[in-house]
This record gives structure tokens, sequence and C-alpha cells, in this order.
């Protein structure tokens, strides 16, 4: 997968170099592109916003810069000039659609993404009509909250999605394990984990873990996720398919 990020603090992504996704880098399995986006500006102060039509607060990132830098970078993408080769492109924004493990999948199916992440109050809404008309173009939210720019969301959507790329977790049940993943688990939270030692501090490990017995583990396990579930999140019990829930799990419930 190949990934493009613009943006006026590129550095902001040195955390891509290590753990997870450094080793993925390494190996192959994604190639990231950092871009300083006042690479595209023509005045001597690099100059990339400017202050709202209609009045209003903060400054907006202009379209022009913009502009030439996705064209830009999606040239520079498009091997042998085969135009037919797009990235979808991925803007962070607190009005955008929630980004969701659902999302993550999505976007993990993807060969090639491209993150326009801002700053200030945001980018020149043409920008993404203009691209809209030619790219996938997904205006997306990482949570109800706000930040200073897109920059920590695009951390948090490149982590998301690369995890889920073959070979980059080293157990693969890792990710069919994960709280929103599809199957067995899908829409609970995991439970509570252990390691060693099995007392630590007067706190035991639950005797279950301990037996050795996969059947009974997994379902300790599918109950405590349940509970755990109920408890921080009760909303997400109402996606669960109902057919999923045995004699067993209604009891928990
Ligand atoms: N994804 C995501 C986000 C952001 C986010 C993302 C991009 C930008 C660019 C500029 N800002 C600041 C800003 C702009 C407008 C109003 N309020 C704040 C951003 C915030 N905040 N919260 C999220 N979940």
């Amino acid at each position: 997968m190949r990934v493009d990020i613009i943006s006026i603090f590129p550095e902001y992504f040195a955390p891509l170099d290590v753990s997870l996704m450094g080793k993925a880098r390494d190996r192959g399995i994604l190639d990231i592109r950092l871009h300083q986006l006042r690479d595209w500006t023509r005045d001597i102060h690099k100059t990339v916003d400017d202050t709202p039509y209609g009045g209003g607060p903060g400054m907006v990132m202009k379209p022009d810069i913009w502009g030439e830098a996705i064209d830009a970078v999606v040239a520079q993408g498009q091997p042998e000039g085969d135009v037919s080769v797009l990235p979808r492109m991925i803007v962070p924004t607190p009005s955008g659609r929630p980004f969701t493990q659902e999302v993550a999948l999505d976007y993990a199916r993807e060969p090639w993404l491209l993150f326009t992440p801002a700053r200030y109050e945001g980018i020149d809404s043409r920008v993404m009509a203009e691209y809209g008309s030619r790219l996938r173009v997904d205006e997306v939210s990482i949570g109800d909250y706000v930040l200073a720019g897109g920059e920590a969301a695009v951390l948090v959507i490149v982590e998301a999605v690369g995890r889920l790329l073959p070979g980059v977790l080293g157990n693969a049940c890792s990710v069919s394990d994960d709280s929103f993943a599809p199957g067995a688990m899908a829409n609970l939270l995991e439970g509570p984990v252990y390691t060693k030692p099995p007392v630590w501090r007067g706190h035991e490990v639950p005797e279950i873990l301990l037996s050795g017995h996969h059947g009974k583990i997994a379902r300790w396990r599918r109950d405590e996720a349940f509970r755990r579930t109920l408890d921080k999140r009760p909303e997400l019990l109402a996606r669960l398919d109902s057919g999923t829930l045995d004699a067993h799990d209604r009891r928990v419930l």
C-alpha cells in the first residue's frame, strides 16, 4: 500500500518510522511518502492560509496551494503517466463521518491512500469539490472532540489501517480478535488480559486462564467481553445479531 501525506508539519509523522509501522515500511508492505505543502507556494513567506470569506475567526487554507500539491502528488504516483491509477483521498475534519474499524477495513483494501491533514480552520471547501469529481474523497473524523489539526488523525488512521495489512501483525489472530473485528467477538470490547507472574502484589490471575481448558477459557473471555461492553459501551450490544447470542450469553446479559 502506498500512502502519501501532504502537510505543513511532515515532521509530525516521525512516529511512523518506529514500531509496527516502521517495520511494515522496512518490509515494503507500507510505502509512506511525506510532502511539505509549503513546497508548492510561490511567495517568499510560503503562505498557505488566508482570511475566511464572510468573516469569522481564524484562517482558511488556500485552495490553489492544495490544488498544486495534490495534482503533483497524484501525477507522481501514476506509473508512466497512467492517469487511471488514482488514490483515495482522505481529509480528516471534525465534521467528517466517523472513522470506525469498518472504515479502516475498507481503507485497508485500497492500493493507494492520499491524506490531506489541514490546520487553521480547515481547507477551502472547493478543494474537496474539485477532487470529488475525479477521486473518492472521504472527509472523516476520529472522534467527537476538537484537535488543532489533522495530523494526529492521520497517525491514528494510518496505524489502524496499517495493522490490518497482511504480514504486519505477527499473530494473524490478533486482527480477528479485535474488539470491532467481524466474527464471534464482533462489536464487543476486549476483555481483561493477563501474563506472568500468576500473583502480583496479591492480585491473582483468574484461575480459569491457568486451567488449560480452551473451551472454558474461550467462554470466560466472551463473558468478560459481554460484561465489559455492557458496562462501558452498552449501545454496541444493540448491533449484535441476535442469532449470535446463545442461551449462556442471554444469562450473562
Ligand atoms: N479527524 C479529525 C478531527 C479534528 C480536526 C481535523 C482536521 C483539522 C484541521 C484544522 N482543525 C482545527 C479545527 C478546524 C475546524 C474547527 N475546529 C478545529 C482540525 C481538526 N478535530 N477533531 C477531530 N476528530
